[in-house]
This record gives structure tokens, C-alpha cells and sequence, in this order.
């Protein structure tokens, strides 16, 4: 079997189209031009080219896109004072603070928690998590939102299946295991009723449990780790990872070998990652919308 090959790329650029409209007619109604502030602090290079990647996409969409960027050594205070600030001031909508933070004398915890809950458009405030696990969220995350994108669109249904997410993470694993078990119409009309499993590195037997999995999400940090045995046949593959291999990018899944089992497979790059963005532009005109009533 060769595997389809799921064009994140493609499927997220339908979608930036789409919010550049809604935003176009946001505006037009006299709404404020959505804006989101990215924090970045340090020189961390992937951190860099995700930024920089936001920035490019905001512009086309019609949304303003500002970067601070804090020099690694700033402090805790300082950041806090930065974020009170973004939080304070009306022009701006949505805010981010890239992860991860340079060092351990940051407290992410206590940065993330100072987010204003209706500006958090990478949905990680306590509040946000809350009302998704209640099945009423306000923003989805926006990884996990753009894989339920990308399946509803490409008519993958998971209802009634069995979904294996590798991966814990508060980021990604857990909120995409959540948003999958969810009724119908919780996340979007696209995507529920999946019967999943949340796999980490204490699982034992990992092959066997993915193996169990119609669809297999892979969200570890772990070049090509999910071989072509660990899959079942006929399985959609689903890999976040993004690890930079010498001058390369791979995911957690060993593509080649995934191909020759799988039904259907995102690529590394040009799967999830595109996604991540096209979703973070949509929670940005919410958070526009959300702060105008
Ligand atoms: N495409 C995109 O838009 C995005 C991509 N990413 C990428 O996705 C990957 C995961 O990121 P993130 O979710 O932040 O990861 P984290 O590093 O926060 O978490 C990794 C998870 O994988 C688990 N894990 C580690 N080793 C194993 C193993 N051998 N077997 C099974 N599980 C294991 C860990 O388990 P435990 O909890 O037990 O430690 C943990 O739950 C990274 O490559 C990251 O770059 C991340 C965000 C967005
Ligand atoms: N507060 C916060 N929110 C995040 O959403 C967040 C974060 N911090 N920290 C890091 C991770 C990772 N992440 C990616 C997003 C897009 C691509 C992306 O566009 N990738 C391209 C390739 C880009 C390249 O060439 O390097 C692709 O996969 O095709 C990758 C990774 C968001 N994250």
C-alpha cells in the first residue's frame, strides 16, 4: 500500500484564505484589525523560523502581527511586566509566549498564567484548558485544532474508532486525546467520538497499543521513532513532530516505512506544523470578536 499523502500545507492555506475573509468582513463591520503579539525570548533558531513564520502569515491575512523579542537574560519580572502590558492594551487581541523559555529561572507555569484568559490564543491559561475539558472551549489549542481540521476536511472520521495519541504533553498530547473522546459539535461539526488512548513513555508495549490504533497520532520529540510495525494496516497517520536531524526536519515517524502500511500519512514538514499557524490566526480573530462585545 502507498499511503495518501495529507497536505497540511495545502489544507492550512485553504484556511488562512478563510479567515483573511472573515476578517475583511470583521473589519468592514467596523471591528478593530485583529492583532497578535508574540513574545519571544532568546535566540533559540526554531523559535526564530516558527515567529517568523506567524508574522508572514498574519500580514496575509490582514492581521497585525507584532514580535517583542527579550533578550535571553531579561528575568521573570521583566517578562510579567511585558505581558501586563499586552494585556493592558486594547489594541492588542491575542498574545503568545513562545516555549520553550530560554532557561529554568523562568516559572512558564506563572508566565502562561498571566495571560488574560480572553487574549490566550494559544488556549494554555487554566481557565481555557477548563472549559475544553467541560466540552465548552472558548479557543482551541491550536495543533490539536488544526489535526481535527485536516481530518474533518480530508472526511477521515474517527467516531467509533480506536486512536492511539503518543505524547502527553499540555501542549498537544493531552488536549488532542480530549478533543477527540468529545461529543459531537464540542470542537467544530468535523471531528468526535473517537475511543483513544493516551500513550507516554511509561507505556508498556508501545507497539502493541499503537498497533490497536485506526488513527495514530505521534507527538513525542523522538526522530522516526513510530516504525512501520507499530502501525496498523491501513491506519491514518498523524505526525507532529518536528526534530531537526543535521540540516533536515523529521517527524517522530519513519515516513518511508509508515508508507507501506498506512492509508494515509502527514508529511515532515508541510503537515501539522502549517496547521498550527492557519488555527492560531482563526484564535486571533476570535479573541478580536470576543474582546469587541
Ligand atoms: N507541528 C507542530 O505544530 C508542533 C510540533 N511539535 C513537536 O511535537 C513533538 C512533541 O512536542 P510536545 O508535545 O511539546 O512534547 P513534550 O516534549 O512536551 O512531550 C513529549 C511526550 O512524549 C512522551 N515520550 C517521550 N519519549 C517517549 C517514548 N520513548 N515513548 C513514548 N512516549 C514518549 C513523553 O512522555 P512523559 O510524559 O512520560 O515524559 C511526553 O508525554 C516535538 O517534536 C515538537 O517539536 C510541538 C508543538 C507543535
Ligand atoms: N506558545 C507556543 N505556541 C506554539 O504553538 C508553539 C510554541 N509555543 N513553541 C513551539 C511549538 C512548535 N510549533 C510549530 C509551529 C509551526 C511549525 C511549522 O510551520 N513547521 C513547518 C516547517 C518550518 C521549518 O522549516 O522549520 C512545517 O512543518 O512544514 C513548526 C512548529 C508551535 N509551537
Amino acid at each position: 500500500m502507498t499511503a495518501e499523502r495529507l497536505d497540511g500545507k495545502r489544507v492550512a492555506a485553504e484556511i488562512r484564505q478563510e479567515v483573511a475573509a472573515d476578517v475583511a468582513e470583521f473589519v468592514a463591520s467596523g471591528g478593530p484589525t485583529p492583532c497578535l503579539a508574540a513574545v519571544l525570548v532568546g535566540e533559540d533558531p526554531a523559535s526564530q523560523v516558527y515567529v517568523r513564520n506567524k508574522a508572514r502569515a498574519c500580514e496575509k491575512a490582514g492581521i497585525d502581527g507584532r514580535t517583542h523579542r527579550l533578550s535571553a537574560d531579561v528575568g521573570q519580572t521583566e517578562l510579567l511586566r511585558l505581558i501586563a502590558e499586552l494585556n493592558a492594551d486594547p489594541s492588542v487581541h491575542g498574545i503568545l509566549v513562545q516555549l520553550p523559555l530560554p532557561d529554568s529561572s523562568y516559572d512558564e507555569r506563572a508566565i502562561l498564567d498571566a495571560v488574560d484568559p480572553l487574549k490566550d490564543v494559544d488556549a494554555f491559561s487554566p481557565i481555557n484548558v477548563g472549559l475544553l475539558m467541560q466540552g465548552r472551549p472558548r479557543f482551541l489549542p491550536c495543533t490539536p485544532h488544526g489535526i481535527v481540521q485536516l481530518l474533518g476536511r480530508y472526511q477521515l472520521s474517527v467516531a467509533g474508532k480506536r486512536v492511539c495519541v503518543v505524547g502527553r504533553s499540555d501542549i498537544v498530547g493531552k488536549p488532542m486525546a480530549m478533543m477527540l473522546a468529545q461529543r459531537t459539535g464540542t470542537c467544530g461539526p468535523e471531528i468526535a467520538n473517537a475511543t483513544v488512548t493516551l500513550a507516554h513513555s511509561r507505556t508498556a508495549d508501545l507497539g502493541d497499543v499503537c498497533r490497536q490504533a485506526d488513527c495514530l497520532i505521534a507527538a513525542v520529540g523522538r526522530p522516526e521513532m513510530i516504525t512501520g510495525d507499530m502501525i496498523k494496516p491501513g491506519a491514518v497517520v498523524i505526525d507532529v513532530g518536528i526534530n531537526r536531524v543535521g540540516d533536515k526536519l523529521v517527524g517522530d515517524v519513519a515516513y518511508d516505512q509508515a508508507c507501506e502500511v498506512a492509508s494515509a500519512i502527514t508529511p515532515v514538514p508541510g503537515g501539522v506544523g502549517p496547521l498550527t499557524i492557519a488555527m492560531l490566526l482563526h484564535n486571533t480573530l476570535i479573541a478580536a470578536k470576543l474582546q469587541r462585545s
